[in-house]
Parts: structure tokens; sequence; C-alpha cells
């Protein structure tokens, strides 16, 4: 398989420190491309609030969580969900060949995070479903976030908490079964895709 620097990057950072921010992983046309399949899907009330627990168990809990989430669909011929999905596959191929992985499931959604909402620390994993094993979160906002928005991910890791701010074209990969994480309040709509690399 052809060497790719980007994928190599972050496999050593989440090999090292069980998480990577990597801010070239699309390019800033393929981001407005992707902004645009989320404000679509947005503009044409298909969002709907999220839930904690899997699906087979949703609870609406403004207290932990305040997201818009909409799930993508690989089969969507939208230009976003294909390119969005070709990327993925790349990846996920190119992380199967190279760590073995045995990655073989994925879901993402779009999210919304209005102004005043968070998601408070918690985990990716469920207590009774422990596939998901990356979680990936793709920033969509415009350029220049800035510090007064809020709306950073705080990764918590017993060296340290690690703060990203939720960057256009920035992409934040880490260890869904291990490391807690919230989303700070946001003092601005902020817009991202994430989702999880799953084993069977
Ligand atoms: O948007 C983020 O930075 C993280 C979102 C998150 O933790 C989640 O949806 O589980
Ligand atoms: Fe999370």
């Amino acid at each position: 398989m052809e060497r790719n620097e980007t994928f190599e990057l972050i496999i050593d950072d989440v090999v090292n420190q069980q998480y990577a921010v990597m801010d070239n992983f699309f390019t800033t046309a393929e981001v407005d491309v992707l902004k645009k399949g989320l404000l679509d899907a947005f503009e044409t009330n298909q969002f709907k609030k999220s839930a904690i627990g899997n699906r087979a168990d949703e609870k609406v809990m403004d207290a932990i969580r305040g997201d818009y989430i909409f799930w993508l669909d690989e089969q969507d011929t939208s230009a976003a969900a294909q390119l969005f999905f070709a990327k993925i596959n790349e990846f996920i191929t190119y992380i199967n060949a190279t760590c073995y992985l045995g990655i073989n499931e994925k879901e993402f959604h779009y999210a919304v995070y209005p102004e005043g909402t968070f998601y408070k620390r918690h985990l990716d994993v469920f207590q009774n479903d422990k596939r998901r094993r990356l979680s990936l979160v793709c920033y969509l906002n415009d350029e220049n976030w800035l510090p007064e928005y809020g709306g950073e991910l705080v990764i918590y890791k017993d060296s340290g908490d690690v703060v990203v701010y939720p960057e256009k074209g920035r992409v934040v990969i880490f260890d869904s079964q291990t490391l807690e994480h919230e989303v700070k309040p946001v003092q601005q709509k902020r817009y991202s895709i994430t989702g999880w690399l799953k084993t069977r």
C-alpha cells in the first residue's frame, strides 16, 4: 500500500498518546462541501435532538448534551456524503492494513451545537456495547474560531488535559475506549461531523 504521510502521523500519535489532532485531513475546499451538506440537512429540518446511550436506549438529557444531530448514510448521493465516506474508507483501509485494527463498521453524524449548549465529560463506549474503537471529529466551522466562542474539546489524560479548538478542517481522532472528554459550552453555533470506527 502506498505510504500516506497524513495517515502515518495520525497513527503515530494515536499509538503514542491515544489521540491525534490533524489540521489537513480535509482540504478547505472539501470542508466547504461537507459544510454545505450539513447545512442542507439542517435547513430541511432533518436534525434531531441528540440522546444519551445507544440507539436502543434513547433518553434526551439537556443537562448532559445539547447538540442536534443527523446520521450520515453512505448510500446518500450528496457530494458531501460521497466525499466524506471516500476519505474515511481510505483511512480505514490504511489503518487495517498497517495496524491490523480490524475495523469493519463505522457510524457518523453531523452535529450542530447551538449557542449555550455543551456535552459533559463522557466516554464514547456504552456499558452494553464496546465496539467503538476510534472516535473521529471533523470540525466544519468558519476560519478563525476565537477562544471566546468556547466550544473547545477537552480530552482528559492522566498526563494533563488536552484542549482542542474546533478550527475549520481540523480532525481529532482518539481512543474511544479509554479517553474521557467533553465539549465546553459554546457561545457561537458549532458545526462538526462526529463518528466512530468499530469492530464487531
Ligand atoms: O464535538 C466534539 O468535539 C466531540 C463530540 C463528542 O464527544 C461526541 O459526540 O461524543
Ligand atoms: Fe464523545
